[in-house]
């Protein structure tokens, strides 16, 4: 029997200024992943059972071996947990990613959640969201990504405290998730079952006025280069001023009309992007220089996710503040594309074909 399906996944913007870790947006731009499972289809080349193909942002980067691919990776990673240790035989996998890598668009956290829906259907496994999510936060430690990406719209999240041993196990990177080779088909061990509910996380409203401006520099920043520049501990000052701005910027931008007076100040940060700069260069001019009362239409500005892309939020006027920003990189030698995305409000879909 053959059987055919489809799963889309949004890309996301994480932060939105003082949410660190917190905040984040599903935006309307979506890894896809078109599954057929055909028994005639020969898979014997690989010893994971899949046939991966790819088309799209990152195809001349990314692994098609299927132990080496992210999406591949974590949906095993989710098998195995359940010990289905391979494929079945025949799966064809075809990836369409308009998502840029590394460039704070949540491509990892995409991949991640498109991996734990592939295993799940996979493997017939009946996992929720919620669920799924707990094996998606194993692999990518901090919620923002991952929780936007799964259930979209605009979302805060966090981790629930865990024991000292389930907190060791949330620090194993995916390489030791699934571990060469004693994870692998050879030995038939199993990786830990996550524990249940790790991620919790509630869906705000949003504005219907608000649209996202997404300029995109021509350059990658890994998450983890940019997460290595921030200092390990904060004044108390700086806290509070992210604190005041968080609680403030989460309800400011469910309402209609949206005040520009309100947003633009609550979203200002100071734990992470101050420490970005030296990553991004103009980043600092850009986002002090480009406010409501120099641009029509401009609600806030910040980094989106680890950067080095710019998000911009706003009513009108899209196309000259686009224009404005990337004339602004330009000074800086840096060339950028950009993109007007809206809050992706559903989130990760699976589409059973045949
Ligand atoms: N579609 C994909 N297929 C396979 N691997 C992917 C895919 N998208 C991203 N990746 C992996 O994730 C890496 C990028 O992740 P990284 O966390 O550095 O950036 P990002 O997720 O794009 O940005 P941010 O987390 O700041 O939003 C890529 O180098 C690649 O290894
Ligand atoms: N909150 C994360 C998002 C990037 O994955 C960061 O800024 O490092």
């Amino acid at each position: 029997m053959v059987r055919s399906f489809t799963i889309k996944v949004p890309a996301s913007s994480a932060n939105i200024g003082p949410g660190f870790d917190v905040l984040g947006i599903g935006l309307n731009l979506y890894l896809e992943l078109q599954v057929t499972i055909d028994p005639k289809i020969d898979t014997s080349s690989d010893p994971e059972n899949v046939l991966l193909s790819y088309e799209g942002e990152g195809a001349d980067e990314v692994s098609l071996k299927s132990d080496e691919n992210l999406i591949t990776r974590t949906a095993l990673y989710v098998l195995r947990c359940d010990d289905v240790r391979t494929f079945p035989k025949g799966t064809k996998i075809h990836v369409i990613n308009p998502i840029p890598l590394g460039r704070g668009l949540g491509s990892s956290g995409a991949a991640v959640v498109a991996g734990a829906l592939l295993g799940n259907s996979i493997g017939q496994l009946g996992y929720s969201k919620q669920r799924l999510l707990d094996y998606c936060l194993m692999i990518e430690r901090h919620p923002d990504n991952i929780t936007a990406a799964m259930v979209g719209g605009f979302v805060g999240s966090y981790l629930r405290d865990l024991s000292p041993e389930d907190t060791q196990r949330k620090e194993i990177p995916l390489a030791e998730v699934l571990p060469e080779p004693q994870g692998g088909i050879n030995t038939g061990l199993n990786p830990p079952v996550p524990p249940k509910n790790i991620g919790h996380h509630i869906k705000y409203g949003w504005a219907k006025e608000i649209k996202c401006i997404a300029i995109i520099p021509d350059f990658e920043v890994s998450t983890a280069s940019s997460r290595g520049v921030l200092p390990t501990t904060y004044e108390r000052h700086d806290i509070i001023f992210n604190l005041q701005r968080i609680a403030v910027l989460t309800t400011a931008l469910t309402q209609s009309p949206p005040d520009p007076s309100l947003i633009y100040p609550a979203m200002q940060d100071r734990i992470h992007q101050p420490y970005r700069k030296t990553l991004i260069h103009g980043l600092t001019e850009i986002l002090s220089s480009f406010t409501p009362e120099l641009h029509k239409g401009l609600l806030g500005i910040c980094l989106s996710g680890a950067g080095p892309t710019i998000l911009a939020l706003a009513t009108e006027n899209f196309d000259q503040i686009a224009k404005d920003i990337i004339a602004r990189f330009a000074v800086e030698d840096i060339t950028c594309s950009w993109k007007l995305l809206t809050p992706a409000l559903e989130g990760s879909v699976v589409e059973e074909l045949a």
